[in-house]
């Protein structure tokens, strides 16, 4: 299967578990991996035969603006679910990571998988 990465995304959103982190809005970084249901594209050189990066993008960040998420696992279900359904991708590996939100850790993150890996 071929897929699309996109690494180091920033995205806008209130991500948190704390009252703090439920009122003011924090910078996630996104690593995507895309799995492209076919490899129509390498051939015919189109951009309909494959999924748009730049809409899945423009996409996320608006449903992360318009959303509120407690947990770092739920808004990254909520990301892979988005690319499976509304870009029919088979497959979505989805890492979300919090910069500087802990006292001497860089980053913290999750990682999911979700789909079927052809
Ligand atoms: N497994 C998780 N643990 C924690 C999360 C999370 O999203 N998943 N979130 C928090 C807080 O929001 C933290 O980011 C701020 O201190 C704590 N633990």
């Amino acid at each position: 299967m071929d897929i699309i990465y996109l690494h180091e995304v920033r995205a806008r959103t209130l991500i948190g578990w704390y009252d703090w982190e439920r009122v003011a809005p924090q910078v996630v970084e996104l690593d995507l991996e895309i799995g492209i249901p076919s490899a129509r594209a390498c051939a015919s050189d189109d951009l309909v035969d494959t999924i748009d990066y730049d809409a899945v993008v423009k996409h996320i960040r608006k449903v992360l603006e318009e959303r509120h998420f407690l947990l770092l696992e739920a808004l990254a279900e909520h990301i892979a679910q988005l690319i499976m359904q509304d870009f029919g991708a088979p497959w979505a590996k989805v890492s979300v990571t919090k910069l500087g939100i802990l006292h001497e850790v860089g980053r913290v993150g999750v990682t999911i998988e979700r789909g079927h890996r052809a």
